[in-house]
């Protein structure tokens, strides 16, 4: 059974009361942050901090740790520490990934730890396909502030800007079978506004949305999980293609609309998400 990735919190690493609150929050996952949410001055103190952090149990919630760039003055050595944090971390993060040899790079020092990466330059955009496909990666993460930033387009409530770069990368994800999750909503007090864009995302085909702050988690949580109705409707959707083909037709309908073995499909793959978020809360 896949893990949800509803909600993925980001968390500074230099913050220890944050990182000791995650513990009980209800986040799918954590990334915890060494790149942009540290200052330079904190970089080593962060690191330290994570390495006591990461002893201390997280439950079900899966732990990401996002390092600094190789080609930073800090890159290397986070490198480092995380080889250290074998069997305590679920996958290292790399930020600015603009192709494939950029994994290349960092998936020879974590020969053992599974790779994802922030999709945020252009770059990234135009070789989504060859990321995508890296043997090491097992998700993305959409970096929209600092691709927003690369393409000096203006945040707009509908992200007409990014929606290029958005589609480029879920369709990269999908065709390479690879975890998606959307990028950060900034205004972390806009409830109406996160669900919107959660909407968005979500819609759009996108496993969870990546967070800043506890108050955005429960809106996440809600928006990526299949419905009460959904659940419904895959479950009456599989029943009536088995009763179908039990009478030898490969076609069932079910409220006036055809069901096919291809929609039998998505209703178990609804039915698996909803027993995965079902076992991550208890
Ligand atoms: C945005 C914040 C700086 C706000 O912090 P603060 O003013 O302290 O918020 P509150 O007082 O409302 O906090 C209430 C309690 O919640 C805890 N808290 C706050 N944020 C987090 C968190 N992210 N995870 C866990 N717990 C959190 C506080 O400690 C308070 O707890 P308590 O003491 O018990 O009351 C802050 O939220 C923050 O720093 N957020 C994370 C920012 C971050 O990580 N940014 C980098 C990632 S986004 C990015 O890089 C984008 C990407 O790369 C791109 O290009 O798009
Ligand atoms: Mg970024």
């Amino acid at each position: 059974m896949a893990r949800p990735y509803r909600s993925v919190l980001y968390i500074p690493a230099a913050n220890e009361r944050a990182m000791e609150k995650a513990r009980t929050l209800q986040a799918d996952a954590i990334i915890f942050d060494l790149e942009d949410a540290v200052a330079p001055s904190e970089k080593a103190t962060a690191r330290d901090a994570l390495a006591r952090a990461l002893k201390s149990d997280y439950g079900p919630r899966a732990r990401i740790v996002r390092i600094n760039a190789l080609d930073s003055d800090w890159g290397r050595q986070d490198a480092a520490a995380c080889a250290g944090f074998a069997g305590q971390v679920d996958a290292v993060l790399v930020p600015k990934v603009d192709g494939a040899a950029g994994l290349d790079r960092i998936a020879a020092l974590l020969p053992d730890t599974p790779l994802w990466a922030m999709m945020e330059t252009p770059q990234a955009m135009l070789n989504a396909a060859e990321i995508a496909a890296h043997p090491r990666l097992a998700g993305m993460v959409m970096g929209t502030n600092d691709l927003a930033k690369e393409l000096n387009s203006r945040f707009r409530a509908d992200r007409l800007p990014m929606q290029a770069g958005l589609g480029l990368c879920l369709l990269a994800a999908r065709a390479h079978g690879k975890v998606i999750v959307d990028g950060v909503f900034n205004a972390f007090r806009d409830e109406h506004g996160l669900r919107a864009e959660c909407e968005q995302g979500r819609d759009m085909g996108f496993d969870g949305k990546t967070l800043i702050h506890p108050a955005q988690l429960a809106t996440a949580n809600e928006v990526f999980a299949p419905t009460d109705a959904e659940i419904e409707m895959a479950r009456r959707q599989i029943e009536a293609f088995e009763q179908a083909a039990a009478e030898g037709k490969g076609v069932a309908v079910v409220d006036g609309r055809i069901v096919e073995n291809l929609h039998v499909a998505t209703a178990r793959a609804t039915l698996d998400r909803a027993q995965a978020i079902a076992a991550m809360a208890g």
